[in-house]
């Protein structure tokens, strides 16, 4: 009996041994033919799993964000953030620091990661032509729809509307009959061109004109304009020109604060005057001229001034003259505007027509931000959003969707989410330019590229066929875009306006704007479904 349970206990354990020896061979045999037949190593398989990516409403851009942006750079240097306010001896610095699109020393830090123009584009990926989307570009009317039929889709990617053709373009001198005398000052025959398509033509000279007057006429006025949040002055000029001013508050390195929310970010005066330049290269001369200047506090501000702003100026510890006027976002002693020691950097807008000449009318953009700290605005949790603003006018027909995909591009590129309003002006009824205005808040994270802001191109597939042009020209180069910006801002008086790593955001951002493109054309679907029905 002992021996035959002994042997029944060896038997088990035998009987286990070789189980475990034969599940193991099993095991070994199984990675053996997963990688020797698949040729996929397990740790992709894995990794495969890791990227699945559910699809809520919350998550609209969670597919874009993975399949078009998972080489996009993204804060790749932290080291460079400085967070700690302007003082008025970094501003001073700041001035001379950079010269001719020479690298400032900051940028050493991004030495790594820096890419210079004519070499590789923007990341280290190889150079992306688009030709797809060029030889869709190419193709005529009745292609185009035959293309979208075999892709299985009617909805017009590329589209050029066909108000836009040659016609007779109305001006508000015309509308207002304006007339332009001798002495009519520049901003005055700027005004009386300003058209139905745009605040000034290709060739107009009223521009760089403009920009030079108002970086050098004297200044004989100053007041703080009302409204908006933060500080700006109407500056008015010896040749009786007017401008609007914003200072500089920080060297031009600064980024925007992590915890700071869009609608609460510092206005960064330079973010204007680079938006400028922008629109113009972009060939939408929606923003009005915006220059550069150096003022002296004492002779150009403060004995310019009165009352209530008058009223605010003060000496400060280290004897400088500052000031902090009134306003709902820092205008308080402790976010004081200071001269260095007398000089202070700041933007000049040229003016708008007065209202009284052509007032504007204001829209509520559709694709605006809750500016709210916790709540969400409808685009952002509804897929087929943009078939709802399709359907209500203005942006049922005509030029005006066109025009926000264009804004949307524009503040996309500078990382300006602050787009809550937008303004038209009321002479020219509906079909007419969207005006780019307030900049301020752009270019504040140069290794951040906000994907929501192109939300409105995301959701309807849209863009205007000469915009798309434009970009796929900066893509190809020879002049690539940042390029085009480092040339056209390098005249300016406060030279150089933007920080390298913007730069090399620009061309960054305007690629991912053509692989969203690419994605409108390639899929069967929509990127956002629900617009497959128009024309
Ligand atoms: N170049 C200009 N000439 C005349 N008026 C202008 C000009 N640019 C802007 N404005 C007007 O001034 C208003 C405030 O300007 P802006 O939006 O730049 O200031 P803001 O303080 O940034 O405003 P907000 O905080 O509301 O964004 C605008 O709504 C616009 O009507
Ligand atoms: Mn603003």
């Amino acid at each position: 009996m002992l021996r035959g349970g002994l042997k029944w206990k060896e038997r088990i354990v035998l009987g286990l041994c070789v189980a475990v020896v034969l599940f193991t061979l099993v095991v070994v045999v199984d990675i053996q033919m997963d990688l020797g037949m698949s040729g996929r190593p397990l740790v992709a398989s894995h990794g495969r799993v890791k990227y699945v990516v559910e699809d809520g409403p919350e998550s609209v851009y969670g597919r874009f964000r993975n399949r078009l942006l998972q080489k996009t750079h993204s804060a790749a240097v932290t080291s460079a953030n400085i967070s700690k306010e302007s003082l008025p001896n970094e501003i001073s610095g700041l001035n001379g620091h950079i010269k001719d699109g020479a690298v400032s020393p900051n940028d050493a830090i991004l030495s790594n990661d820096k890419q210079k123009d004519g070499e590789k584009p923007s990341g280290q990926h190889p150079h992306d032509d688009f030709s797809d989307i060029v030889d869709y570009i190419m193709l005529d009317d009745g292609e185009r729809a035959k293309f979208r039929k075999e892709m299985d889709r009617s909805h017009p990617i590329v589209h050029q509307p066909t108000k836009e053709g040659k016609r007779k373009v109305r001006t508000i001198g015309e509308m207002k009959k304006m007339v332009i005398e001798k002495n009519s000052t520049t901003l005055e025959k700027f005004h009386a061109q300003i058209s139905e398509d745009a605040l000034y033509p290709a060739d107009s000279p009223f521009v760089d004109q403009l920009l030079h007057e108002m970086a050098t006429e004297a200044i004989v006025h100053v007041v703080q304009k009302t409204g908006g949040t933060q500080l700006k002055l109407i500056i008015d000029f010896a040749n009786n020109m007017e401008a609007l001013f914003k200072p500089m508050r920080f060297p031009r390195e600064q980024q925007t604060l992590p915890n700071h929310f869009y609608f609460t970010d510092y206005e960064r005066h330079n973010a204007e005057i680079a938006a400028f330049h922008l629109d113009r290269l972009l060939g939408f001369h929606r923003a009005m001229p915006v220059t550069g200047r150096l003022l002296n506090m004492t002779t150009e501000l403060y004995q310019k001034c009165e009352g209530e702003l008058l009223n605010t100026f003060f000496v400060s510890p280290s004897d400088n003259l500052c000031f902090h006027g009134k306003c709902s976002y820092y205008c308080d002693t402790s976010h004081a505007i200071c001269g260095n020691p007398d000089t202070l950097e700041g933007s000049f807008a040229a003016f708008l027509p007065s209202s009284k000449v052509a007032p504007t009318k204001v829209w509520r953009h559709p694709w605006r931000r809750s500016y709210h700290k916790r709540r969400k605005a409808q685009w952002e949790t509804d897929p087929n959003y943009c078939q709802l603003v399709r359907e209500i006018p203005p942006y049922d027909k005509g030029r005006r969707l066109y025009d926000l995909m264009d804004m949307s591009v524009f503040d996309f590129l500078t990382g300006n989410m602050d787009r809550h309003h937008y303004e038209t002006f009321k002479i020219f009824g509906n079909e007419t330019f969207t005006l780019h205005l307030d900049h301020g808040r752009g270019f504040g994270k140069p290794y951040h590229d906000e994907l929501t802001i192109l939300a409105p191109v995301l959701q309807c597939c849209l863009l205007r066929q000469s915009t798309l042009e434009t970009l796929i020209r900066f893509q190809n180069g020879p002049v690539k875009l940042s390029q085009a910006m480092r040339m056209s801002m390098s005249t300016d008086p406060v030279a150089p306006i933007l920080w390298e790593p913007h730069l090399e955001a620009l061309n960054r951002r305007l690629e991912t704007v053509l692989r969203v493109i690419r994605d409108c054309l390639q899929k069967g679907e929509s990127p956002i479904s629900g617009n497959e029905n128009e024309t």
